[in-house]
């Protein structure tokens, strides 16, 4: 389909004059509303009002400027249909080939604190969304782009084809541009049915609206889901938050599986918890290993120590450059994903001797979803994220020993630990070093069991170790395994109404206790 004429009517306004100019070389006529027309002439480009052309002028604070039959019949004119072209004729309408509009930057406004509802509702594109919708309907006929990085690749299909567009990229811009006007009417939809009617403070607006629109664009198909016989694929936000998992670039390897984008998301919100230099060693969503120290070599040798057995086939996440040193003790392990903010070119040799191994770079950035999902039978559960983490100052000791600032610290570790551990969650740690971890059991006193049967396994002694429970011990049962196991100081929530049989187990045995008033389910 050849493009004779283009209606150019911008908000983002990235590229639109070098844009024009070559569409102006290609001998295309350009439409334009108000503030695009000014910007076009002012580089010296021949450029109709859409007023001139329509014979009517803006009004209504532009709520009306494209909004003409004149406009609309050049849009939605079916160029195969002979009774279409003879009706134009008859109007004395000329079609319109090209649609390139972007809309009132809704989303933006509505995110600034200060933003009213009355600046809102005026952001809301009427004009833009209609003549989007109108091209992309009218596709066969019409080509519609709504992103500035379409631009090159239709400039060039143009050139290559004397000023025409194919069907294969009208189509692909029109689905395009339909999921584009979704997502600004679900941001619209999420935003009005997240307030009342009357204009509220910011403050005071609902978290959840009534109608929770969500939109996703495909990332990759996967070979398949949690099991081989389940389809899968994976979806990015639209704007992913700043440094998380699906803003990864993948470095080498083999394609990443749904388990491993899973595992890998764990293994990265839970390295990005610390500030020391950290790896987290994570098998089947759980971590089976993690460490702080000096280095990430020395990081990575402590998390492999807790479980080496688990750690065969783990995704392994570190929160500082991976230099050579730490790449080569990592490949000398099956591990299925590696993943570091950077890696030095060392390291990056050294693991593409494994070919195999993906291996993801992504920005150490802090930023975070703004809900967490999980599908239910007919239903969608909706959380914020737990992203809470305990300062030392709201610690309560509640025992006649106080822990010593090791311990302190070493309690604080294995809180941020536990946090990343199925429920119920015990795990074990000295000197920035998980030393057993015992999770997903339905009762807390078989994970106790468990996490120190698993330190037993890998020679790792537990006595005078420090221990973390994700919830408050029901029981003094729990509390009394891992003290026997050898644990001297134990964090945990409190609030069990045993909680004073619990301290007084802790007294008796005499170990220090400090409650964080806050707990970490996690399932
Ligand atoms: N009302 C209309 O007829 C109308 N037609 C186009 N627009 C929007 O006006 C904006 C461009 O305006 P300007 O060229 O004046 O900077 C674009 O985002 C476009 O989507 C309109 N504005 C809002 O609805």
């Amino acid at each position: 389909m050849t493009i004779k004429q283009a209606l150019i009517s911008v908000s983002d306004k990235t590229g639109i004059v070098e844009f024009a100019r070559e569409l102006r070389r290609l001998g295309v006529t350009i439409l334009s509303t108000g503030g695009t027309a000014r910007l076009l002439k002012d580089a010296g480009l021949t450029v109709i009002e859409v007023s001139d052309y329509t014979g009517f002028p803006e009004m209504l604070d532009g709520r009306v400027k494209t909004l003409h039959p004149k406009i609309h019949a050049g849009i939605l004119a079916r160029k195969d249909s002979p009774e279409h072209m003879a009706a134009m004729e008859k109007a004395g309408f000329s079609g319109i080939e090209l649609v390139v509009v972007n809309l009132y930057p809704f989303s933006q406004t509505v995110a600034r604190s200060d933003c009213s509802l009355e600046e809102a509702i005026e952001n809301i594109d009427i004009g833009g969304p209609t003549m989007v919708r109108a091209a992309a309907k009218n596709y066969k006929s019409v080509t519609v782009v709504t992103d500035p990085e379409d631009y090159a690749p239709l400039l060039e299909e143009m050139k290559s084809a004397g000023g025409a567009v194919g069907q294969e990229l009208r189509f692909q811009l029109a689905c395009k541009a339909f999921s584009h006007t979704a997502a600004y009417d679900s941001a619209i939809s999420n935003y009005l049915t997240a307030i009342g009617p009357e204009d509220e403070p910011p403050g005071q607006r609902q978290a959840f609206p009534a109608c929770l629109n969500l939109n996703f664009s495909i990332s990759q198909h996967l070979r398949y889901g949690e099991n081989p016989h389940q389809q899968a694929a994976f979806y990015r936000d639209l704007a992913p938050a700043s440094g998380s998992l699906a803003s990864y670039t993948q470095l080498q390897g083999k394609e990443l599986s749904y388990n491993n984008i899973a595992d890998a998301d764990a293994a990265w919100e839970c390295v990005k918890t610390f500030d020391l230099p950290a790896c987290v060693i994570i098998k089947h969503a759980n971590p089976c290993g993690v460490a702080v120290a000096d280095t990430p070599l020395a990081a990575y040798q402590l998390a492999f120590a807790t479980d080496p057995t688990s750690a065969f086939g783990g995704i392994i996440a570190f929160n500082r450059a991976l230099d050579g040193a730490a790449a080569e003790a990592v490949i000398k392990q099956f591990v299925e994903v590696v993943i570091a903010p950077e890696l030095s070119d060392d390291a990056k040799q050294i693991l593409a001797r494994k070919t195999n191994v993906r291996v993801l770079a992504l920005p150490l950035q802090a930023g975070g979803n703004t809900f967490d999902f999980k599908r239910v039978g007919g239903g969608l559960l909706v959380q914020t994220p737990d992203n809470l983490n305990v300062a030392e100052a709201q610690l309560k000791v509640v025992t006649k020993v106080q822990p010593t600032p090791q311990q302190l610290q070493d309690l604080l570790f294995a809180w941020r630990v536990a946090k990343f551990v199925k429920s119920n969650a015990i795990v074990y740690c000295a000197h920035g070093q998980t030393l057993g971890v015992g999770a997903g059991q339905m009762s807390r006193v078989d994970s106790a069991r468990i996490a120190s049967i698993k330190a037993q396994n890998a020679g790792l002694a537990l006595a005078g170790s420090v221990v973390a429970s994700d919830a408050f011990f029901p029981f003094r049962d729990g509390l009394d395994v891992v003290v026997q196991a050898g644990a001297k100081a134990v964090i945990q929530p409190g609030g069990s109404v045993r909680d004073e049989e619990v301290i007084a187990a802790a007294d008796e045995q005499g170990v220090a206790m400090v409650l964080t008033g806050v707990r970490h389910f996690r399932h």
